[in-house]
């Protein structure tokens, strides 16, 4: 009984054993059987995509960790796939992503039907802090009420000349720093003091106020300070899933822009005010021709001083952040492509010598001869040269339009540009949109394209600009960098005068070096700014 009872023992053990063993191969197999279920799927995924242009997906994560993984070359990482295709459309987790480089294409989504593709919500939000209700920042009514105004500003013939004035005393300010730098054997970084440059002019054309980070000492100054972080840190949200709960606590890079949002505020109302002060003054003692020609004292005395405190805070901030980093990161790639193209910098030298010669006759005037080992003198003739440089002089200059054109083609400072999509939408090309998903048009990729620019696309030549040895204009849908249709740039004109002034002062006086093992790539921005700044030796020249 007792073996019998035993024995029955070991076999209900042995049972539960073996039911236990089933279980678990069963648990085993189920789960052999899922991975093998997933995996084919996965294959017959990937293997369906066999011969597709643009980036393989994954199941639910589309080509997110793709694109993470080249997040820093992601501007070459597109480039590579629109050389495959002009259309490049990549599925992200909830939503698709379509890039465009087909001018077709483009002019379809900017001008066309351009309604559909607005900034859109998601946009505005993020950046609502920084460019409030700015022209920037908004759609609809409320863009073009503002688009009208600041149009007919922006072609009036009093900022054009305070313009002038105020680029040439910067670009003057920016080359004595230059020369000391060259006398004494210093490097600088040419990208920072080309920061300085355009925050200070744009900050004196804006609000009429001098900041003064150009100074020969290169002061700190809390409003730029306020300003560089606010930017950045707006910026990164577009790529922190976490700022809305940072900003809800108050916490990290949101308690950070919070400070400095304080501190541009506080500068930019107290210029306001100010500025409304003296508009008034001057009007109850009649001396309208007191009143300065900065666009806050335009808008202000256009009417518009009906209009907030607000508001007048989002027009000359959308200005400022409009033309700042643009223009500068601009200037810093045409002085990279100058210094790389030996024969531009000699066609460009040799054009402004003839130009320098040409203005001299022109205005009956003689320049003494100067010495380039001696500060003062050589300093004397940058500003006698500079005297030349006016708007009408500057646009003789064909070799340096077609410089910094080309520049913009293979470095646009906007390197893309995405559109939100308000309904469903068929592009020419015969690719389908969704709503609410986002389009971009590439400005970088689209100035790479050989189907765009033939098969030396990729190489720096401003002569492509010349047709029979004139200047020829491309259609905008083609060459982007200013946008294009109802929302092209507004200070294209105003970015072209300051970028032909300081580019002709700084290559007629100077020749620069990379300073050896300085590496120059793009930082992943809104704006193709460079990663590491633009360091360099000057030379000066006779
Ligand atoms: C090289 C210099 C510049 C480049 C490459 C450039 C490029 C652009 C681009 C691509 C846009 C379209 C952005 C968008 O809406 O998605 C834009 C818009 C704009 N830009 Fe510029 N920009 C430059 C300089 C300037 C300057 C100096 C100013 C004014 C001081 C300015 C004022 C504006 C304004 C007000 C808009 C908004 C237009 C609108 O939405 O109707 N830009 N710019």
């Amino acid at each position: 009984m007792q073996v019998n009872f035993h024995v029955l023992k070991m076999r209900k053990e042995m049972n539960l054993a073996l039911v236990a063993s089933f279980r678990g191969k069963c648990n085993m197999g189920g789960l052999v059987l899922l991975i093998c279920m997933v995996a084919s799927w996965m294959f017959i995924h990937r293997w369906s995509q066999r011969n597709k242009k643009g980036p393989k997906t994954w199941p639910f994560l589309g080509a997110s960790i793709e694109q993470l993984m080249n997040y820093d070359r992601m501007h070459d990482w597109l480039v590579h796939y629109f050389s495959k295709s002009e259309t490049v459309v990549v599925p992200m987790p909830f939503t698709t992503y379509t890039y465009i480089a087909d001018p077709v294409n483009v002019e379809h989504v900017l001008k066309t039907n351009f309604s559909n593709y607005p900034k859109g919500e998601v946009y505005h939000s993020y950046m609502e802090v920084l460019l409030g209700d700015g022209i920037f920042n908004v759609d609809g009514d409320l863009w073009k009420k503002q688009r009208k105004t600041a149009s007919l500003e922006f072609a009036s013939r009093n900022l054009r000349d305070f313009s002038t004035k105020v680029f040439r005393e910067y670009a003057l300010k920016l080359s004595a720093i230059l020369s000391q730098a060259s006398f004494l054997n210093q490097e600088i970084d040419m990208q920072e003091l080309l920061m300085r440059m355009t925050l200070d002019s744009i900050c004196k054309v804006g609000f009429g106020v001098e900041i003064g980070t150009l100074a020969p000492n290169l002061p700190d100054n809390s409003f730029a300070q306020a300003f560089d972080t606010a930017n950045i840190i707006v910026t990164l949200r577009f790529i922190d899933p976490l700022w809305k709960i940072k900003k809800f606590l108050n916490i990290g890079s949101e308690a950070q822009l919070d400070k400095s949002i304080k501190v541009i505020d506080d500068f930019t109302y107290s210029v306001i005010r100010r500025r409304k002060a003296e508009i008034e003054d001057a009007k109850k003692s009649g001396q309208q021709n007191q009143i300065k020609h900065d666009i806050l004292s335009r808008f202000i005395e256009l009417g518009e001083s009906n209009a907030t405190d607000k508001s007048l805070r989002d027009i000359v901030l959308n200005f400022v952040i409009a033309g700042r980093d643009t223009t500068a990161t601009t200037l810093s790639w045409a002085i990279y492509m100058v210094m790389t193209h030996a024969h531009v910098a000699d066609k460009l030298y040799l054009e402004l010598k003839t130009f320098e010669k040409n203005r001299v006759n022109e205005e009956n005037i003689s320049l003494p001869q100067y010495d380039k080992e001696d500060p003062e003198s050589f300093n004397q003739r940058v500003v006698q040269f500079s005297r030349l440089l006016n708007k009408d002089s500057l646009e003789r200059l064909h070799y340096l339009h077609a410089v910094i054109t080309e520049t913009l083609r293979l470095y646009p400072a906007v390197p893309q540009d995405p559109k939100g999509i308000l309904e469903d939408d068929v592009l020419p090309d015969g690719t389908k949109v969704k709503a609410g998903g986002m389009v971009t048009y590439v400005p970088y990729s689209m100035g790479r394209m050989e189907y765009n620019w033939g098969p030396d696309a990729a190489s720096f030549i401003p002569e492509r600009w010349f047709k029979d040895g004139v200047l020829r204009n491309e259609s905008p849908f083609k060459f982007t960098a200013f946008q294009a249709g109802p929302r092209i740039c507004l200070g294209k004109d105003s970015a072209y005068l300051q970028m032909r002034m300081v580019l002709a002062i700084l290559c007629r006086f100077y020749k620069f070096n990379l300073v050896s093992g300085h590496t120059v790539k793009y930082r992943m921005m809104t704006i193709l700014s460079m990663a590491n700044g633009l360091k360099l030796t000057i030379e000066r020249r006779s």
